[in-house]
């Protein structure tokens, strides 16, 4: 039987009105994750409310200012992700809110990471949701790939649309040849995939708090990810030492380990000292954030 024309239209207005709010909701979970992300202390050599970390031109209030001018991004962005938009809007949408970032800020860059990481993630999640498919990291990992994978693949030589000539990070990986975000991206976020979300549920699953698992997933993600941050820095000396103090971190269980605390933060002030930042880790920590919170997950306080 054909439902009168009005209903179509209720039915359809009533439909728009789920998936906005479901964008709004998303773009909450978003800034709550990059939250949970700045408020983690000991956090090696990355800015927190306790200290500044590595770091002399930004403190937590700078990120709070950050964190604040990307509330209408993530809710663009997921939109736009739900309507299936080419990754040409995608981008336009993540240099805006780059350019935004960097008003609220002054100039420091605070979350360009985290507006490509985090935006592509949204995009997809809403993507998911659009179709009506059961939210889980398999299903949002393969819809990035089907929809934005060529165009990511792409995105890895590119300038990124930007203005200047090249980034730390394209420096970075001519010199070092090492992949950075954009590989990340191309390759469908597997350190997010791959390793924080399995670290997150493992330090979960064996009892332990929310607290500390965002602390192993950190150090799981430092562990392994080619870090253009810790390379423009420190070079392949300091992304070494990064990898080799995570290593042993979690050799010695992690936050299993009684005294967890006191090394973590042993970590941060050698960190500290050698001016070495694993912002590219901390991206991928709040992504994890985000996965976890969009599939059911709780984000405790
Ligand atoms: C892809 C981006 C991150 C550019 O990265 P680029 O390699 O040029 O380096 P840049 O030094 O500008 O910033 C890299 C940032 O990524 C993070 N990062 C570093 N290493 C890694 C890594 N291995 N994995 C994930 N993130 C990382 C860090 O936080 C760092 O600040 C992005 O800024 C970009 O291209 N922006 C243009 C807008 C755009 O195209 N958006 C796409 C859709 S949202
Ligand atoms: N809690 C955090 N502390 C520090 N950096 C973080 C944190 N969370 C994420 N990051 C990422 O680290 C990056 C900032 O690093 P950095 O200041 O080294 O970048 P830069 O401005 O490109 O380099 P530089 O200051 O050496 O010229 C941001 O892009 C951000 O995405």
């Amino acid at each position: 039987m054909r439902l009168p024309v009005a209903m179509h239209y209720t039915e359809r207005r009533r439909r728009q009105r789920r998936q906005q709010a479901f964008c709004r909701e998303l773009a909450r979970m978003a800034l709550r994750s990059l939250h949970q992300e700045l408020t983690l202390y000991p956090k090696p050599g990355l800015v927190s409310p306790v200290d500044k970390g590595s770091h002399d031109d930004m403190d937590a209030s700078t990120f709070m200012r950050s964190l604040f001018s990307l509330r209408r991004y993530f809710s663009d962005i997921a939109t736009a992700g739900m309507a299936g938009a080419s990754f040409t809007e995608l981008k336009r949408l993540g240099i805006e809110a780059e350019q935004r970032m960097l008003r609220a800020t002054g100039g420091i860059n605070t979350h360009r990471g985290a507006i490509f990481c985090l935006g592509m993630l949204s995009a997809s999640i809403a993507c998911c949701r659009g179709q009506e498919m059961m939210l889980s990291p398999q299903a949002i990992r393969a819809t990035l790939l089907i929809r934005w994978g060529d165009a990511l693949t792409g995105h890895t030589n590119s300038k990124g649309g930007r203005e200047e000539p090249a980034s730390h990070g394209l420096r970075v990986a001519a010199r070092h040849a090492v992949g950075g975000a954009r590989e990340e991206g191309a390759l469908g976020f597997p350190s997010v995939f791959e390793i924080a979300l399995p670290q997150l549920q493992a330090t979960l699953a064996a009892g332990r708090d929310w607290h500390c698992a965002k602390t192993d997933a950190l150090f799981a993600l430092m562990a392994h990810v080619s870090d253009t941050n810790v390379y423009h820095r420190g070079g392949a000396a300091g992304a070494a030492l990064v990898q080799q103090r995570s290593r042993d971190f979690l050799a010695q269980g992690g936050t299993s380990d009684g005294a967890w605390q006191a090394r973590a933060e042993a970590i941060h002030h050698e960190f500290v000292e050698h001016r070495l930042s694993p912002g590219g880790a901390a991206d991928l920590l709040a992504a994890a954030c985000l996965i976890h919170a969009a599939c059911g997950g709780e984000l405790a306080a």
